[in-house]
């Protein structure tokens, strides 16, 4: 079976690659299956640059093809924070709970027409022997004021999904699967993968 290594170290998101890959027939790899893996600092200034430095990292140590996810919850009426410090948002030891925690004590005065938000996802795929390749998807919603639903993972039971009036973790992962900033990413990658791969064989 055709393999495919994710450079991310999050369950959640794992998981989803697996559901989104097993479609296209291919197995997915993390980090989680490489507890030795170092942990990629994100230096980068956007989404984009740290996509490219966790899948650049990743692709030289393994002497292969990685594609890699920075993704986040951007909040129109925190100036697009949490942004790109989305994991770390309240703190290094990353904590989903105490990060949407913090959003929501920061926009306890903020009425729901100026709750409106997106999440976002940059992946970036790279290999030793070609030119990175960047894509990207997002999904608009709205803040909620308290979590609604038990699925998913990072800030998903605050976030009301504008079309659907549910909040992401209120969807079936299938559900979100069809939506998410991710699978949009994962979508426009995808014609672009089997390019890719084609060269890898050169
Ligand atoms: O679908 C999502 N549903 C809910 N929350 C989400 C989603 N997608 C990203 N998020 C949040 C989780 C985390 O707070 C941050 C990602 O941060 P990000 O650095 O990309 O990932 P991470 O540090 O958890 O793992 P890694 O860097 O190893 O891939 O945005
Ligand atoms: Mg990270």
């Amino acid at each position: 079976m055709k393999t495919v290594l994710i450079a991310t170290k999050n369950k959640g998101k794992a998981r989803e690659f697996e559901s989104l890959f097993a479609l296209k027939g291919y197995k997915v790899l993390t980090l989680l299956d490489v507890p030795e893996a170092p942990d990629v600092e994100e230096t980068g200034s956007s989404f984009e640059e740290n996509a490219v430095i966790k899948a650049e990292t990743i692709s030289s140590q393994a002497g292969h093809f990685v594609i890699a996810d920075d993704s986040g919850l951007i909040v129109d009426a925190l100036d697009g924070r949490p942004g790109i410090y989305s994991a770390r948002y309240a703190g290094e030891e990353k904590s989903d709970k105490a990060n949407l925690e913090k959003v929501l004590a920061e926009l306890k005065d903020v009425p729901e027409a100026k709750r409106t938000a997106r999440f976002y996802c940059s992946l970036a795929l790279a290999s030793p022997n070609q030119e990175t390749i960047t894509v990207s998807g997002s999904v608009e919603g709205i803040i909620l004021d308290e979590p609604r639903g038990e699925n998913g993972f990072g800030y998903d039971s605050v976030f009301l999904v504008k079309d659907l009036g549910k909040s992401m973790a209120e969807l079936t992962s299938d559900e979100k699967n069809q939506i998410s900033h991710r699978a949009q990413a994962l979508k426009k990658l995808e014609s672009l993968l089997d390019t890719f791969l084609e060269r890898e064989k050169l």
